[in-house]
C-alpha cells in the first residue's frame, strides 16, 4: 500500500453499529437480452459497512447485475433484498428510495452548469422553485462536512477528471445514499487521485456511514482498499472471497476460470531516426476559450512510442483532438512525413494516421449500428468492399468484420448487433480492430486506450500497440496510466497546464520528478 493509502485509512472513526447502511442482497438474477443470457442466476450480498468489489473480464455481466439493481433493466427472474426484504425497484429513483446510488463510469454532470448547480440538479425531489440563497447556503454546509470538497462555483466544464468524479461522488453523499454503487470509479484517475478517492471511500466505509459495490479492473487497487469480493464469468457466478484470503493469482484463476501465464512484450531495437509526426510551436484552446496546449514541440519517429504523461485536464485532450481534426490549433504547425497535416479525413488516409480516442462509443462509432459497419467505417468506400452493387458491399463487409471479431476475440452475439449494445470493453476492441488492423498505418495516436478494459484486454491491446511500433509505426501514447507509459514507452513527456515540462527517454526517466512535474513542480 502506497505512503497516501496509509495516511487516508489510518483516520478511522468511532463506528455506530445501529446507523449501519442497509444489507444489500442480490439474489438468483437472470437477464436475458434476446437469445443471449448476459446473467445467469447470480446472487452476490453487499454486507453493512463493507467494501465489495464485483470482477470479471469484459462482458462478464458485471454493468448488467447494478443495472438491474438499480432499476435500468427489469431482471427476467431473481430479487433484490435490501434488509432481507424483497424490492420492488424499477428505476434509479425507486433504488434511492432504499438508499442505493450509482456513480457511472463516465460523468453525468452537465459541463456548462456549476458544482452547485449540478448537485440541485441531481435530486429526486419535484420541487419547481428553488430558493437558490438557501439552497446554496445548505450546499456550503454540507461541502463542509463533506469527505472531500469540489468548489461551488466551478464550472463542471473547468473541473479535471478527478475532480469531476468526485463531484459525481458527493452528489450521491448529498443525495444521502447509503449504498453506493460505482462502475470503474477510477478509470479516468491518475494512480494517486484513486488512491486518494478510495482512501476517503474507505473511510467512510470504516466508520460505518456507506457500503461501497464497485465494479473494477485493477487488482493493485483491490487488494489495497477492499473486503470482499464477488467475481463473474460468462453471466455466472464464478467465486467470492475474503480479498484478505485471496492472492492475485487466485483472482485471475476465478475470472478466468483457468490459470494463465502473462504475456511478454518484446520490443525489438530500434533507432528512431525517421521523424513521422511534428508538432511545432501548437497552441489551443479549450471549449471555454481559455488557453489549453501552450507552445508545444515534438517528434514522434517510425518505430518509437511517445508518451505524453499528466494529470488529466492539463491540455493532453485537446492536444489530442487536434492531431485527430476535432479541434482547431490556434497557432503552429503540424507535419506528417515531412508533409503539412491538418488532420481532414482524406489527409489522415493519404498520411495513414490512425487514432484509438477516448470514449470510443462516444467519440469512434456509432452506437446504434452494427459492429460490422462500424468496424467498416474507414474503408466501407474503398475496395474490395466498394465494388459490387450493394449487396456485394454487405457481404464483403460482414465477411471482413468476421474476420476481425475473430483476430481481436470480440464478444458480441453477431457482427450485427448494434455496437452500442457490447460490454465498455468489447467496444475498445472493435475500434481497436478497426483502427490497428490495417498494414497502412504510419502514425497511431492512442489516448488511454485501456480505459475500461479487463487486464487481459489491457494485454492483449499493449501487445498490438507494441508490434506497431517494431513494424515501424510511429506512435503517440497519451495515457493517463503512468505504468502503462513506463512498459510501452521509448520515451516520456509529461505535460502540464498545456505546456510540455519534462523529456526523457525511457531509459533514463526518473519517476520522482515526473511525478514533480505532474504535480507542476
Ligand atoms: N442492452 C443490451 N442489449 C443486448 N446485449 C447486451 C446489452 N447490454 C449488455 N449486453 C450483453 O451482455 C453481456 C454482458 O455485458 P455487460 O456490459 O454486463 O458486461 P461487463 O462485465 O460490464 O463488461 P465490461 O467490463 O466490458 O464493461 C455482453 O455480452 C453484452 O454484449
Amino acid at each position: 500500500m502506497s505512503g497516501l493509502t496509509d495516511s487516508v485509512i489510518q483516520n478511522q472513526q468511532p463506528i455506530n453499529q445501529a446507523n449501519l447502511p442497509p444489507d444489500l442482497e442480490v439474489v438468483n438474477m437472470t437477464k436475458r437480452f434476446g437469445a443471449m443470457t448476459a446473467l445467469d442466476n447470480v446472487s452476490l450480498h453487499v454486507k453493512p459497512g463493507t467494501f465489495h468489489a464485483l470482477l470479471g473480464e469484459n462482458g462478464a455481466g458485471k454493468s448488467t447485475l447494478v443495472k438491474c439493481v438499480m432499476g435500468f433493466y427489469t431482471p427476467d427472474k431473481g430479487d433484490v433484498l435490501v434488509d432481507k426484504r424483497s424490492r420492488p425497484i424499477s428505476s434509479p429513483r425507486d433504488a434511492h428510495k432504499y438508499g442505493i446510488g450509482m456513480v457511472y463510469q463516465h460523468f453525468t454532470s452537465v459541463p456548462a452548469m456549476t458544482v452547485a448547480e449540478n448537485l440541485v440538479l441531481s435530486r429526486y425531489d419535484d420541487r419547481n422553485l428553488i430558493n437558490w440563497k438557501a439552497e446554496y447556503e445548505h450546499l456550503k454546509a454540507f461541502m463542509q462536512s463533506a469527505p472531500f470538497q469540489v468548489d461551488l462555483d466551478t464550472p463542471v466544464m473547468q473541473l479535471a477528471a478527478g475532480q469531476k468524479q468526485k463531484l459525481e461522488i458527493l452528489k450521491q453523499l448529498y443525495l444521502q445514499s447509503r449504498i453506493l454503487i460505482l462502475d470503474e470509479p477510477t478509470s479516468v484517475l491518475t494512480p494517486q487521485e484513486a488512491d486518494e478517492v478510495l482512501g476517503l471511500l474507505r473511510n467512510e466505509v470504516q466508520a460505518g456511514n456507506l457500503s461501497v459495490l464497485m465494479i473494477s479492473h485493477k487488482f493493485r487497487e483491490v487488494m489495497a482498499f477492499v473486503d470482499e469480493v464477488t467475481v463473474l464469468r460468462k453471466g455466472q457466478f464464478a467465486g467470492h472471497g475474503l480479498v484478505k484470503d485471496l492472492s492475485l493469482s487466485d483472482l485471475a484463476t476465478m475470472m478466468l476460470g483457468e490459470r494463465r501465464e502473462t504475456q511478454q512484450l518484446d520490443k525489438t531495437l530500434s533507432v528512431a531516426t525517421t521523424p513521422v509526426l511534428e508538432i511545432k510551436n501548437i497552441h489551443a484552446n479549450k471549449d471555454n476559450g481559455l488557453t489549453a496546449v501552450s507552445d508545444v514541440n515534438l517528434t514522434v519517429h517510425s518505430g518509437e512510442i511517445v508518451g505524453i504523461a499528466g494529470v488529466s485536464g492539463n491540455g493532453q485532450r485537446e492536444l489530442v483532438e487536434v492531431l485527430a481534426g476535432q479541434r482547431p490549433a490556434t497557432a503552429g504547425q503540424i507535419l506528417v512525413n515531412g508533409e503539412t497535416y491538418t488532420a481532414t479525413r482524406s489527409e489522415m488516409f493519404r498520411y495513414r494516421v490512425f487514432a484509438l480516442p477516448e470514449e470510443p462509443l462516444r467519440n469512434a462509432c456509432v452506437p446504434h449500428m452494427s459492429v460490422a459497419e462500424n468496424l467498416a467505417l474507414r474503408t466501407f468506400d474503398l475496395p474490395p468492399q466498394a465494388t459490387g452493387g450493394w449487396l456485394l458491399v454487405l457481404k464483403a463487409m460482414r465477411e471482413a468484420a468476421k474476420s476481425l471479431v475473430d483476430t481481436f476475440s470480440i464478444k458480441t452475439p453477431s457482427v450485427d448487433a448494434p455496437v452500442g449494445n457490447l460490454s465498455g470493453g468489447n467496444v475498445q476492441r472493435t475500434v481497436l480492430a478497426r483502427e490497428l488492423s490495417s498494414d497502412r498505418i504510419n502514425l497511431l495516436i492512442a489516448a488511454n486506450p485501456c480505459f475500461g478494459l479487463d487486464f487481459g484486454a489491457v494485454e492483449y491491446i499493449h501487445t498490438q500497440i507494441v508490434a506497431a511500433r517494431n513494424r515501424g509505426v510511429a506512435v503517440l501514447l497519451v495515457s493517463e496510466d503512468l505504468d502503462e507509459l513506463l512498459t510501452l514507452g521509448d520515451r516520456i513527456v509529461v505535460i502540464s497546464e498545456g505546456k510540455f515540462v519534462y523529456e526523457s527517454a525511457i531509459a533514463d526517466a526518473d519517476i520522482t520528478t515526473i511525478g514533480q512535474r505532474m504535480a507542476g513542480h
